[in-house]
C-alpha cells in the first residue's frame, strides 16, 4: 500500500482521538501532531490532514502556525485528504471550516484530493469546508453525533483505500 501519514492539530484531543482511529483502520498508518511536524509530509505519498474548527470559523492554533509554511511544500502528485471536527449546532455558519481553509492554502499545489463526502445526515448553514455540496473530506461532530463516529470512520476509510 501506498505509504500514508495522518496529521493532526487537536486543542482538546479530540481530533487526535479521530487521527488514531483512522490510522487503525489504515494498517496503523503513522499518526504526526503537526506542531512540528510538518516537514514529515514530504515522505509521504498519501497525506491525510485533520483539523478542528475554534473561535469562529478560525482554523486550529497548531495548524495556523504552519499554514503559511504549507504552499512551500513539495505536495505536487500527492493525494491528499481531510477530516475535520466540529461542532454543527452550536457553530451552524462555520461548521469544520477548517478544513477549507487548510484546503485553500495548498489547493494550487497540485495536491490530488481525495475522500470527498456528501453532506446528508448533517445539519448545518455554511462552511467553507464544503465545496460543490460536497465536504471537501471526513466531517466529524464528536459533539452532537458521537454515535455515528465510528461508522463514519469505517465508511471513509474504506472509501480512502479505494482510492489508493
Ligand atoms: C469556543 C469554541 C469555538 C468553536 N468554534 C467552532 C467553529 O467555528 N466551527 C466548528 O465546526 N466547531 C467549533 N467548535 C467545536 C470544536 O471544533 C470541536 O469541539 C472539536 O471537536 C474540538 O476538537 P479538538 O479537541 O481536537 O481541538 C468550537 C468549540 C469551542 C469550545
Amino acid at each position: 500500500m501506498a505509504k500514508i501519514g495522518v496529521f493532526y492539530g487537536s486543542t482538546t484531543g479530540v481530533t487526535e482521538e479521530v487521527a488514531n482511529k483512522i490510522s487503525a483502520k489504515l494498517d496503523n498508518a503513522d499518526v504526526y501532531n503537526i506542531a512540528g511536524n510538518l516537514e514529515k509530509m514530504n515522505d509521504y505519498d498519501v497525506i491525510i490532514m485533520g483539523t478542528s474548527t475554534w473561535g469562529y470559523g478560525d482554523l486550529q492554533d497548531d495548524w495556523q502556525g504552519v499554514l503559511d509554511d504549507m504552499p512551500s511544500l513539495n505536495l505536487s502528485g500527492k493525494k491528499v485528504a481531510y477530516f475535520g471536527t466540529g461542532d454543527q449546532s452550536s457553530f451552524s455558519d462555520t461548521f469544520i471550516d477548517g478544513i477549507g481553509i487548510i484546503h485553500e492554502k495548498i489547493k494550487d499545489n497540485g495536491v490530488i484530493l481525495i475522500g470527498e463526502t456528501e453532506t446528508d445526515g448533517y445539519t448545518f448553514d455554511g462552511s467553507r469546508g464544503v465545496e460543490d455540496g460536497k465536504f471537501l473530506g471526513l466531517a466529524i461532530d464528536e459533539v452532537n453525533q458521537s454515535d455515528l463516529t465510528d461508522e463514519r470512520v469505517e465508511k471513509w476509510t474504506e472509501e480512502i483505500k479505494k482510492a489508493l
